[in-house]
């Protein structure tokens, strides 16, 4: 799920691009639907439910020690702003109680790339899950500023409105619904939160055509419905479109190198570096150095049993590599 586009909606319309092609919007009773479609929450949809993520009343000291990112600025260089505060995070599964996020600790700033690595259930996802407000998880301790913001006081979709992206590991499909409608209606939902006039069928294509080049996608895929039917790398590209358009100030990219050929790889790495931006910020969870080779992170954080328990540069994805989770997730 971004605008040079990682920014801000109303800062990034692009004027619209000269003469696109009409859109392969045909007027059919399928499409009809994109006019019809109650009032947007899309992102909720995103969620699968739209239960709110409301922060629970227990909350609880943190548990476990900070691990920041390393000095933002130094001399006279201009301070950088703060994205994204996580200080000692505890979650747990809504139904079941479990605790998965056992006091997570994570700061992350302008422009910065961060990524997240780690042993497979150690809590990488859900950490994001959390940060996006999905309702299967309820926050048990700790604090979320993000902008400023108290994080955990917000509904998902006012999250997502305030420049929060998440790219699902298995994104999910929403039956009945048009890639073009969904993107065309999130993206709305934005300009309303900003007091602009929704974009028409027309003007919207011309605004998403030239982000359907940046992932390399066809126009088919707009008048499918969202991820039915697509393969696991069409739905990774379909992601990161999803990003382009909407913009954010803080993506959150959960495993968008996995089951990816080499060329979707590629593009879908590309497209990534073409969003960043100097003031916009990425967290990329993955397993594999090879994606951190295209898009350079800022820091590499080591998840492990739900906490951050490392922090260093691209030399720990090098030395995970190379000797695996057992020779370098240790806690300090
Ligand atoms: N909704 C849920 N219901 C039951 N168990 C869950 C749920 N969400 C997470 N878990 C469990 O929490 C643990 C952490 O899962 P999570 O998906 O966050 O791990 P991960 O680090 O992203 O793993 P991977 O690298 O395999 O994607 C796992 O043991 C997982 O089974």
């Amino acid at each position: 799920m971004a605008l040079s586009v990682f920014h801000h909606p109303s800062l990034t319309l692009p004027s619209p691009p000269p003469q696109p092609s009409p859109p392969s919007l045909r007027p059919s009773p399928s499409n009809s639907l994109q006019f019809t479609l109650p009032a947007p929450r899309p992102l909720l949809l995103l969620l699968r439910s739209s239960r709110p993520n409301r922060r629970h009343s227990s909350l609880r000291a943190g548990l476990s020690s900070a691990v920041d990112s390393p000095p933002q600025t130094s001399g006279s260089q201009p301070e950088k702003k703060l994205i994204l505060q996580v200080r000692d995070l505890t979650a747990v599964i809504a139904e079941s109680k479990q605790e998965i996020l056992k006091g997570v600790n994570l700061t992350v700033y302008e422009g910065e790339v961060h990524a997240v690595m780690g042993k497979n259930g150690s809590g990488k996802s859900t950490f994001a899950k959390v940060l996006v407000g999905h309702p299967d998880y309820e926050v048990t301790g700790g604090s979320v500023v993000f902008k400023g913001q108290d994080l955990l006081e917000m509904e998902a979709d006012e999250r997502s409105l305030a420049g929060l992206f998440m790219s699902f590991q298995s994104p999910v499909e929403i039956p009945g619904v048009s890639n073009i409608n969904f993107l065309r209606m999130a993206y709305n939902a934005k300009r309303e939160k900003l007091g602009l006039p929704e974009l028409g069928v027309f003007e919207f294509y011309a605004y998403l055509y030239p982000k359907l080049e940046l992932v390399n996608m066809k126009t088919d895929f707009l008048d499918r419905n969202v991820n039915e039917g697509f393969s696991g790398g069409e739905k990774k590209r379909n992601e990161i479109l999803q990003l382009a358009v909407l913009g954010a100030e803080l993506a959150l990219l959960d495993e968008i190198d996995s089951g990816l050929d080499v060329d979707a790889f590629q593009d879908v790495a590309k497209a990534v570096n073409g969003l960043l931006t100097p003031t916009n910020s990425v967290l990329l969870i993955t397993h594999y150095l090879r994606l951190l080779q295209f898009i350079k992170p800022t820091c590499i954080h080591i998840m492990e049993n739900g906490k951050i328990v490392k922090t260093g540069d691209i030399s720990l994805a090098e030395a995970l590599e190379k000797d695996g989770y057992e020779a370098i997730a240790k806690p300090h």
